[in-house]
């Protein structure tokens, strides 16, 4: 039978542990908080980014959130997330991306202080990991070593194959990859658009890790017999439903199943873990900051 993973579950067990982190901080008078900011009209961002605050509320963090209009300038976005570094009681700041297209990202991503830093995505922070000493693991691909951890799938000395190249999933979760070090390990490929015979690549994977933001990209066919599947795309088809969409991986699952041993669902497979582990950065950062160490799940 073939294992699907249950993403919620995993999510909620590590919010359960979280909440005993930020109650060990608030019994040192250590509030943790969480600062967000949207420069953006997308309907799918407005939904994550008040998803994340949701779950701030949820674990006792302080959120706080900003929005700028898309065609603001950019030295206003970068205003504020220097008044977010500055101010004591935001422990981390996330920019959510894409930012509009006047915005240089890099220098957005620069802007942030490294320390409060929860998405990993600044150029110190990335550094770090590519080092092998990391400060922030990026949240997607850190929710998918915890995935994969909780699934009983080991890494080390199997073939991964990431599809995708991305600064947010695919770079990172190559870096995590091969690290020496628990939950690496694997001899690590990374594809992208300019991959010729992609399905060739996939099938000699004992782990594939899709993330190319193209729906159903990866069918059964290109997937060996007993792999493991994470799935990380997050796409909104039209469909005749209530929403106007529907969600869809880049995985087209019910072909994917048949061959797989382990494979995550979308929904409810890597997107509750990406939340969960942004939670796990921020009270990482609000106990650095106040220098109240907290046990960590
Ligand atoms: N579940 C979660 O928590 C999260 C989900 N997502 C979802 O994951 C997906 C990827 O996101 P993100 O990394 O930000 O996306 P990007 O668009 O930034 O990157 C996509 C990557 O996939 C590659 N790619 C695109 N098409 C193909 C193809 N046909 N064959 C092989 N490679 C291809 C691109 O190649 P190239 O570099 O050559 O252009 C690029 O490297 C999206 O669906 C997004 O919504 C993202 C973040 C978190
Ligand atoms: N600075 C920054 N940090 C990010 O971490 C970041 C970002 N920008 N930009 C966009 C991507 C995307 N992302 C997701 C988070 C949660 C779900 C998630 O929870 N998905 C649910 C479904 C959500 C729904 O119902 O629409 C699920 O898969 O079960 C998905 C995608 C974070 N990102």
């Amino acid at each position: 039978m073939t294992h699907v993973v249950d993403g919620n579950a995993v999510a909620n067990r590590i919010r359960d542990d979280l909440r005993n982190c930020v109650d060990a901080l608030e019994d040192e008078g250590v509030t943790p908080g969480l600062a967000t900011v949207l420069m953006s009209e997308d309907a799918a961002s407005e939904t994550y980014v008040s998803m994340k605050q949701r779950a701030c509320e949820d674990l006792g963090i302080e959120g706080i959130h900003r929005e700028l209009d898309p065609d603001a300038p950019a030295d206003e976005l970068l205003e504020i997330v220097a008044a977010m570094n500055e101010d004591p009681d935001v422990h981390g700041v996330l920019v959510q991306m894409p930012v509009p297209d006047h915005v240089d990202r890099a220098a957005v991503l620069r802007s942030v202080d490294p320390r409060k830093d929860v998405d990993g995505f600044h150029p110190e922070n990335v550094g770090r990991l590519v080092a092998g000493n990391p400060r922030f693991k990026p949240c997607t691909p850190h929710g998918i070593q915890k995935l994969l951890e909780a699934a009983d799938v080991d890494t080390e000395g199997k073939h991964a194959v990431v599809v995708g190249r991305s600064d947010i999933v695919g770079k990172p979760m190559a870096n995590l990859l091969i690290q020496k070090a628990p939950g690496g390990n694997a001899t690590t490929t990374v594809c992208h658009s300019r991959t010729a015979d992609l399905g060739a690549k996939t099938r000699e994977a004992d782990i594939v890790i899709a993330a190319a933001g193209y729906p159903e990209l990866i069918d059964g066919s290109m997937i060996d017999e007993g792999a493991t599947v994470i799935d990380v795309g997050v796409n909104r088809v039209d469909a005749d439903t209530e929403k106007g969409y529907e969600l869809v991986g880049d995985v087209e699952f019910e072909s994917a199943k048949e061959k797989a041993d382990v494979i995550t669902p979308v929904p409810g497979g890597v997107g509750p873990m990406t939340i969960a582990m942004l939670l796990y950065n921020t009270v990482a950062a609000a106990s650095n900051q106040a220098d109240v160490p907290v046990e960590l799940p």
